[in-house]
């Protein structure tokens, strides 16, 4: 994540200049006030940073509007005086610009930080919330920074904004107010229903919400702390106290009060003592970005102690002791041209969106996930709108909602397929994912290419090309027929020589003793994925048992839950003939090294029984493992899947994210984010040469 500073936008002239002033107090106006600024943030930065240009070169020409150097761009006004001025914050975008910010910062202080907060940047707004003797009696955003406006009128439906305190001090306690991704999809399920324009992003959802007064419905919003400060009738020593206390002290407090910070969320504000240390944070929130349940755009950087504080000061804009280290942004607008309908390996029917290509976060998206038609609906979607687009990490791309206010009554709506646009069945909608009523032989080659895959079946030679020929000629028909294709038939095919029909019926003949594992994967159970699949199969040992397992049983295995454990079943019925098929076809169907599940004794039906099937032993038994990097020496050739696999071979747990119950990572070449976060957390490591010579026995 280095380097990614915004490039300024050009301006030529004094006209242009003035122009992109109007335009860029416009959109600050709309964006603090009703959230629908028609810029994105990226487009926004680029404007101020040309404003700030043309400014730097034409100091006589600065116009009095100028959002440079202002609270919120200068676009808000507000009419409750602040206590203390309630500022923005200056940015770094590199390790490098942090680096020289800490320097800068230790020369005003005189010395280095003594310790450093680190903590999320929430993305939401800024809000004063003032508590008289432990009750709740006035909220304020920041507004100019002087003086904010009175959202009084949202108190008590902010969660983690208690209206009472747990002890009744007079104190201002300050954060930001957002709405979390369930939170925004439900503000604008009650938006839509009452008729109203769905809001483009969280972000906008909450600064919509937090100023809308007489609303007919409310939707709850959620209060993050980062500030706690006295107010003028304070009682002397708490004031005392709390000016001199470090800000990791003060967020303890908040707590103490019961004012929600970020303790309670997967990336808590943490101290660091080095620039190294904080550097190491940075990495490991970006990292854990893509999964939160809430919106961030980078990691605020403050001189914890009270005394490096007052001893670096503040300018007008922003506090010369904090920092933001800015992440690249992971949302655009663009525009929704088309919508495509595919058909996936297992009949589901899902929507695309073609979308006129963005840059986000250094990749160009051209296509987008829409989940399912009821969410189009519950989006209010239309065929040439603007839409604001999301993209973290390695996560498909997503369309957040349209910007409603950029319509220009062209748009058109989303037409949903009658019948399957593949082969013209007709559509089961009776779930939210609508499927093609010819289920998993809609898409034969799609199907049969999975289930033929490395991590699957691994039928060497039975590629997509190989899979199209064989339906075309009419020999294969579902995934059994694999498994009966005689010498004749395949030497009759074009391209087939005598080596390679011997070696493709070799391959099948592999296949067939294949794990459960393997075998349930290649099914494409709907709801299990790879992982899921070795959990069931371990527990089961059998598909005789699985079979015999209804939903209750099911749900003894770890991960599967109330909702899973009735589709299984449910998938499992619908599949009986096919896997009938491959049992008569010599597929094998059971998991090597796994017992079955004893029945459950009368008296323990809590259906907390832990599974039966793990092996008792092993070298890994009872430790959970995290695989990433590049594998080497012994283990090079072996996919991430094999990886895990083999993990749990040798009794272990096998995990893709790094926490405090992870017993050991092992980390290969390029290993990454999961490295950084297993030695922060002291986590043992191992290189993959090491892992191997644990699991030796297993891999001769
Ligand atoms: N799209 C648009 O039209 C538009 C218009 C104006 C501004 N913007 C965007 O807004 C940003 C600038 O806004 P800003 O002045 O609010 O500043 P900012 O968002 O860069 O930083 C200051 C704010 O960070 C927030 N914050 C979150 N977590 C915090 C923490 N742990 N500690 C302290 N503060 C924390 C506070 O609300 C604080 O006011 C830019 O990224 C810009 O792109 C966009
Ligand atoms: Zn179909």
């Amino acid at each position: 994540m280095a380097g990614m500073t915004t490039p300024a936008a050009q301006i030529v002239d004094a006209a242009a200049y003035a122009q992109a002033v109007e335009d860029a107090v416009q959109a600050s106006a709309a964006y603090y006030t009703g959230g629908t600024s028609v810029l994105d943030d990226d487009a926004y930065d680029r404007l101020v940073r040309g404003i700030a240009a043309w400014e730097a070169a034409h100091p006589e020409q600065v116009l009095p509007d100028s959002p440079t150097g202002k609270v919120a761009g200068g676009a808000v006004e507000g009419d409750v005086p602040h206590t203390v001025a309630m500022l923005s914050l200056d940015n770094v975008f590199s390790p490098e610009e942090f680096t020289a910010w800490a320097a800068s910062l230790a020369r005003r202080v005189g010395h280095e930080a003594e310790r450093y907060s680190v903590e999320p940047k929430l993305d939401g707004l800024a809000i004063a919330a003032r508590y008289t003797r432990g009750r709740l009696t006035r909220l304020i955003t920041r507004g100019d920074g002087t003086a904010g406006e009175d959202v009084t009128h949202a108190a008590g439906t902010v969660d983690g904004l208690p209206e009472r305190l747990t002890e009744p001090v007079t104190v201002e306690v300050r954060g930001e107010v957002l709405m979390t991704t369930a939170q925004f999809e439900h503000a604008n399920e009650v938006r839509t229903a009452h008729g109203g324009q769905p809001f483009a992003n969280p972000r906008n959802a909450a600064a919509g919400t937090l100023r809308a007064k007489d609303r007919a419905y409310t939707v709850p919003m959620t209060f993050f702390g980062y500030g706690l400060l006295p107010l003028a009738d304070t009682e002397a020593d708490l004031a005392a106290a709390l000016g001199e206390a470090a800000h990791s002290d003060l967020m303890a407090r908040a707590a103490v009060l019961g004012v929600n910070t970020t303790a309670t969320t997967a990336v808590p504000g943490v101290t660091a003592d080095t620039v190294e240390a904080v550097l190491a944070r940075v990495r490991e929130i970006g990292a854990l970005r893509p999964e939160l349940p809430f919106g961030i755009d980078g990691i605020v950087v403050k001189a914890d102690l009270a005394a490096d504080q007052q001893a670096a000061g503040s300018g007008t804009r922003a506090p010369r002791w904090a920092i933001a280290y800015k992440l690249p942004a992971v949302e655009k607008i663009t525009r929704l041209l088309e919508v495509e309908w595919n058909v996936g390996r297992t009949g589901i029917i899902a929507p695309r969106a073609v979308l006129a290509p963005v840059e986000i976060d250094g990749s160009t998206i051209t296509y987008a996930t829409l989940h399912n038609p009821a969410d189009i609906t519950r989006r209010d979607l239309r065929l040439g709108d603007h839409v604001m687009v999301h993209r973290a990490g390695d996560v498909i791309p997503r369309v957040e909602a349209p910007v409603a206010h950029l319509r220009t009554g062209e748009e058109q709506p989303i037409v949903f397929p009658a019948v399957c646009p593949r082969c013209g069945s007709a559509i089961d909608t009776g779930e939210q994912r609508w499927r093609c009523e010819n289920g998993r032989n809609c898409h034969l080659v799609a199907s049969l290419s999975y289930a033929a895959g490395r991590d699957q079946l691994d039928i060497e030679g039975l590629g997509q090309t190989r899979v199209v020929q064989l339906v075309e000629a009419g020999l294969v028909a579902d995934l059994a027929d694999l498994f009966t294709l005689t010498r004749e038939q395949l030497l009759g095919l074009d391209r087939m020589g005598e080596t390679s029909t011997d070696n493709l019926l070799a391959a099948l003949a592999t296949a067939k003793g294949r794990p459960l594992a393997r075998v349930l994967c290649a099914l494409g159970v709907r709801g299990t994925g790879r992982s899921m699949s070795r959990r069931i199969a371990r527990h089961f040992a059998t598909m005789d048992h699985l079979r015999a397992a209804d939903a209750e049983a099911i749900q003894r295995v770890d991960g599967i839950g109330t909702e899973k454990a009735p589709s299984i079943v449910a998938e499992l019925a619908e599949l009986a003939p096919l896997i009938d098929k491959l049992v008569a076809a010599g597929v094998n169907m059971t998991e090597p090294g796994a017992t079955p599940p004893a029945a459950p004794a009368a008296d323990e039906d809590d259906g907390t029984t832990e599974s039966a099937a793990a092996p008792a032993g092993g070298p890994l038994a009872g430790m959970t493992v995290v695989v990433t990097g590049a594998m080497t020496g012994p283990l090079e050739k072996l996919s991430r899947n094999e990886m895990n696999e083999l993990v749990e071979r040798a009794g272990g747990r096998s995990s893709s994210s790094v926490s405090k119950k992870t017993s050991l990572v092992v980390a290969g070449e390029g290993a990454g984010s999961k490295r950084a976060k297993a030695e922060t957390l002291g986590v043992r490591l191992a290189t993959p040469d090491e892992f191997a010579v644990l699991v030796a026995d297993l891999i001769a």
